[in-house]
């Protein structure tokens, strides 16, 4: 029987993981992908946020797929491989806080799944605006720069060509051998990205215990990384949740790393969708609610030091009078 090939996105928060996935999706490609996407909040966003309506996309929420939901992890790649007419490839878009290795040691031991699966490449998507800072204070940013296949060097609207310079020197001095492109929107060509550049070898150098699968896995996350998620059956008034955030991230947006939500504005037929990393922020309407899509405002800010009374209450001070 072959073995479905396995593309396993990473990057920090924020850096373009479901761009590149809606990308891969939105490719007139004629394949059949399944999509497994991990979130830390409890709320479920970027199951959403992912297009495509062929593709079946599974949500491993509140936990990280190197941590907790492993074991759900196994579950549902058991359960695709018994999905008549199979699948073309999976693609797994882990949370921006995970350590890639236990996530590839997944694929690389547990018996049912390597009978099934081969991991084929590990693609890292780079914020070339904010890696310098998450290098700084996390170990799973190196982590993830370290086991890339592919480094898509990302956001090079956001950066100038000696910043450019100065994050691609420091990707090189952690891992000398990725194939290095930069992009904008992950615009890269996705043959190149999804050739199975995976090289075994490679990782075993970086972490000998890799196949040992009674190995403990050992990383801790940052302790002071959290999230706080929201939902309102209300309506938004748009202005005031708008000015809102505007003001919060102004002010917060150091230690609110990534913020994102699927909004029901009063007056408005489509959902907003807003997304913000650091103090960056955009957002925009969607084309429709989905099928059987609750018209709910949904929120979830990751960061350091929430006050998660604080932020709900000033979130529901946004609901429409
Ligand atoms: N300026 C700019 N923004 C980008 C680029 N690529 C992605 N973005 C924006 O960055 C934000 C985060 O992108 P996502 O693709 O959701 O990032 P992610 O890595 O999936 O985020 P998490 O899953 O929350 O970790 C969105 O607002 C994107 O539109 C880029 O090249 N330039």
């Amino acid at each position: 029987m072959s073995r479905i090939p396995v593309t396993l996105l990473t990057g920090t928060l924020g850096a373009g993981k479901t761009t590149l996935l809606n990308r891969i999706l939105s490719e007139a490609h004629g394949r059949r992908y399944a999509v497994i996407v991990n979130e830390f909040g409890e709320i479920g966003i970027d199951g959403d946020l992912v297009v495509g309506v062929d593709e079946e996309v599974f949500a491993l929420n509140n936990g990280c797929l190197c941590c907790s939901v492993r074991g759900d992890l196994i579950r549902i790649i058991g359960g695709l491989m018994k999905r008549a007419g199979g699948f073309d490839r999976i693609l797994v878009e882990t949370t921006g806080l995970a350590d890639p290795a236990p996530v590839a040691q997944t694929f690389l031991v547990d018996d049912e799944v390597r009978e099934r699966t081969a991991l084929d490449s590990i693609v890292t998507v780079v914020d070339a605006r904010n890696i310098e800072a998450r290098l700084a204070d996390s170990d799973e940013a190196e982590e993830q720069v370290a086991f890339a296949d592919t480094l898509l060097v990302n956001k090079t609207d956001l950066a100038d060509e000696a910043g450019l310079a100065t994050v691609e020197a420091r990707l090189r001095a952690i891992n000398p051998v990725a194939r290095l492109i930069r992009t904008r929107r992950c615009d890269a060509d996705l043959g190149t990205v999804l050739d199975g550049a995976f090289d075994l070898d490679r990782l075993l150098a970086l972490e000998p215990d890799l196949l040992d699968s009674h190995g403990r896995h050992h990383h801790e996350h940052d302790e002071g990384v959290g999230s706080v998620s929201f939902r309102i059956d209300r309506p938004l008034d748009g202005r005031r949740f708008v000015d809102w955030i505007g003001m919060l991230l102004a002010i917060r947006g150091a230690d609110i790393l990534r913020s994102k939500g699927i909004l029901a504005f009063a007056g408005e037929d489509r959902p907003f969708v807003f997304q913000g990393v650091h103090m960056l922020q955009e957002g925009d309407f969607a084309p429709a609610w989905r099928p059987g899509q609750k018209r709910e405002s949904r929120l979830v800010l990751i960061g350091r030091n929430l006050d998660a009374a604080v932020l709900r209450a000033g979130f529901e001070g946004c609901a429409a009078a």
